[in-house]
């Protein structure tokens, strides 16, 4: 009841008495429930409540945690049946989250004062638990794992969408699924950031960025290697030089109390001495858990505070149209005293 009883703190401080949790994110992480689309949570003084349909009635009593009571039923009956509990509470939904016309079912059935709240639930899940920590940790492993068995079909002559599978075929066979849809960007390609694996076939000279993630037990991982195929162009070189040499100075700056944009502009910097500002098109990394991006937020200007027990991606990248790209993204835990990388694939070295 730990997480409850830190979430009606945090209620409390905002002058609210209860909570309808509809982010699936957050009604997994409150109620340990594995199929959360089809769950919703009512946090209330007295208890925590977690609805769901007679799909789930062996699974949600099996997953729900301690203290989190279950009860089945169709969304509608749920909500009135709830209505005389909530009555004149002031109640928080999630403004992210909740659409408008599931507010309008809950306004038509429970007279409460109604407040959009936005990051509640986020905050708690910044900083993972031991377990969490363990759940990130397997999932990267059996990411690093399916990535040393793939990487010696990424040659000339291989589709990228072939590369895609052996990942994803790797990652179902090991328990997991992909995290999100596999990126595998080669030769001119690489210079879109996010190039999910297209037919193109990889040649001779190619960069080939590969950025993937593992999906084990609703926690995600989340990694990018840049591979060299036979000898890229020295331009080429010099762009994974650039972008090797701040994503190393970036994750050794890692450190709890560090200011989240000062990080971002360690690699920032770093890029720009190398001519490579603007072709650095997006952050530096961000949070990873039960969802590939949450906080904190790696990013220029960012004021979020690194903190032990954060984990979150480092990854600098440099996109040049017409010419290609590179990204290199490793997945850091913040520690007491520094970081620990929990990605282990190696990098590769260009000279
Ligand atoms: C669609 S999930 C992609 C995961 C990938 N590893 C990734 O995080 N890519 C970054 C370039 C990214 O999307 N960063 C975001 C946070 C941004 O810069 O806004």
């Amino acid at each position: 009841m730990e997480k409850i009883e830190q979430l009606r703190a945090a209620l409390a401080r905002r002058g609210l008495q209860a909570l309808w949790v509809s982010d699936p994110a957050n009604v997994r992480y409150l109620s340990g429930f594995t199929h959360p689309d089809d769950g919703r949570l009512l946090v209330t003084p007295g208890a925590a409540v977690l609805y769901t349909d007679g799909r789930y009635t062996v699974q949600a009593q099996e997953d729900a945690l301690p203290g989190i009571e279950v009860v089945i039923a169709r969304p509608l009956e749920a909500i009135e049946g709830a209505a005389p509990a909530v009555a004149g509470m002031k109640m928080g939904v999630e403004g992210a989250h909740l659409t408008v016309s599931a507010l309008e079912r809950l306004k038509e059935r429970w007279q409460v004062q109604f407040h959009p709240v936005e990051g509640l639930v986020e905050e708690l899940r910044l900083h993972k638990s031991a377990d969490e920590v363990a759940g990130i940790r397997a999932a990267q492993a059996l990411a690093d794992r399916v990535f040393a068995e793939v990487r010696p079909q990424i040659r000339a002559g291989v589709r990228e969408l072939d590369i895609a599978m052996a990942l994803e075929q790797g990652l179902r066979q090991a328990g997991a699924t992909s995290a999100f849809d596999v990126i595998v960007a080669s030769g001119v390609r690489g210079a879109l950031p996010h190039g999910t694996a297209s037919d193109r076939v990889i040649e001779d000279g190619d960069l080939v960025t590969v950025d993937f993630g593992a999906n084990l037990n609703g926690y995600n991982s989340d990694m990018t290697r840049t591979v060299a195929v036979g000898q890229p162009a020295d331009e080429l070189k010099r762009l994974y030089n650039a972008v090797l040499e701040a994503e190393e100075a970036a994750v050794r700056a890692v450190r709890p109390g560090l200011k989240a944009g000062d990080l971002d502009a360690v690699a920032r910097d770093i890029l720009a001495g190398h001519g490579l500002a603007e072709a650095f098109a997006h952050s530096l990394g961000h949070g990873v858990g039960l969802v590939v991006h949450e906080g904190p937020r790696l990013a220029q200007g960012s004021e979020d505070v690194l903190a032990p027990g954060m984990v979150i991606t480092i990854e600098p990248g440099a996109y040049v149209p017409g010419l290609g790209g590179v990204r290199i993204e490793d997945l850091v835990l913040v520690t007491e005293d520094g970081y620990e990388v929990l990605s282990h694939s190696p990098r590769e070295t260009l000279a």
